[in-house]
């Protein structure tokens, strides 16, 4: 049978990303490939506030020492540990090797990063350009506990013959986030809307027919001209419980729609059939697969 991987544990050391050798923070990681145990920070971040709280009660000296413990552990257990440290309140980070770009491993209160993958785009049909770099989040509770109702009774053969990780992920009612961060500095708003427009279309229209105009349309026209969209712009594709698409564009919120149909045609953009990145998809398969171990 397979069981969830409980997030303290310190028996088994999970696959560590590459460490960084140019990096000038400790706890940052270079690397295409996304630890699991980046994600299981996020459900380690929920845990630890909460330890932390009560610690600093002196009435609960064993919790004070199992913190310790924690936070010693996480120094010489993984990088994408050894920052959650309780007095900064800060995370490690990946970095997406081609373009330097950092993604924190744990995003809210607790999104854990599973994957992270670059969007190129051909510009004229000749040049083919690195337009931004994606990092792929999802709640710790709730794909835990969704992954322990749906597959924690299977046998370990059945387990591992099944490959619909990221459709699970995709169709069900669990908190995700895509991050966009955008790497080619001369992008107008127009392009960022006819870029959707294209790719979302074809999703809507792949999903549920060719009566989705006004639907896309409610989408794209959140990306309103007088927003800039310089390199280093950040805009968050977030899936809130009951399926509401929630837009951010630098942490401000540009819009949310109600929508399964939406929802299902974004995420299948970077985790679906034929994601843009078919390597990110892989590996967010691989780390979805590795929270649950015999
Ligand atoms: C010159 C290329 C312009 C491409 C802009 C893409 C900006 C965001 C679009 C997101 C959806 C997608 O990647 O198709």
């Amino acid at each position: 049978m397979v069981s969830l991987r409980f997030p303290f544990s310190f028996s088994q050391s999970p696959k560590l990303p590459n460490s960084n050798s140019n990096s000038n923070s400790n706890s940052t990681s270079t690397s295409r490939r996304v630890s699991s145990a980046a994600f299981v920070a996020a459900s380690a971040a929920a845990s630890a506030a909460a330890v932390a709280a009560v610690s600093l009660d002196p009435k609960h000296p064993f919790l004070q020492k199992a913190l310790n413990c924690l936070v010693f552990s996480n120094h010489t257990f993984s990088p994408l540990w050894g920052s959650l440290s309780l007095a900064d309140n800060s995370y490690s980070t990946v970095v997406e090797s081609k373009t330097g770009v950092e993604f924190p491993s744990v995003i809210g209160d607790s999104r854990g990063l599973l994957g992270i993958g670059l969007r190129k785009k051909s510009v004229l049909g000749l040049k083919n350009i690195d337009v931004y770099a994606f990092g792929v989040y999802a709640d710790g509770n709730g794909v835990k506990e969704f992954l322990s109702k749906k597959y924690g009774k299977l046998s370990d053969s059945e387990f591992k013959a099944n490959k619909k990780f990221n459709e699970d992920l995709i169709e069900n009612d669990i908190c995700v986030t895509v991050r966009l961060q955008i790497v080619y500095g001369r992008l107008s708003i127009r392009s960022v809307r006819s870029a959707f427009e294209e790719s979302v279309g074809s999703r809507l229209q792949k999903f549920g027919g060719s009566d989705n105009k006004e639907l896309l349309q409610r989408f794209t026209s959140q990306f309103k001209d007088e927003y800039k969209i310089p390199r280093g712009s950040v805009i968050d594709l977030s899936r809130e419980r009951g399926h509401v698409l929630c837009t951010r564009i630098d942490g401000k919120e540009v819009g949310s729609i109600q929508s399964k149909l939406l929802c299902r045609s974004i995420l299948d953009l970077y985790i679906g059939q034929d994601s843009f990145d078919r390597q990110a998809k892989e590996d967010i398969e691989q780390n979805l697969a590795s929270l649950l171990q015999k």
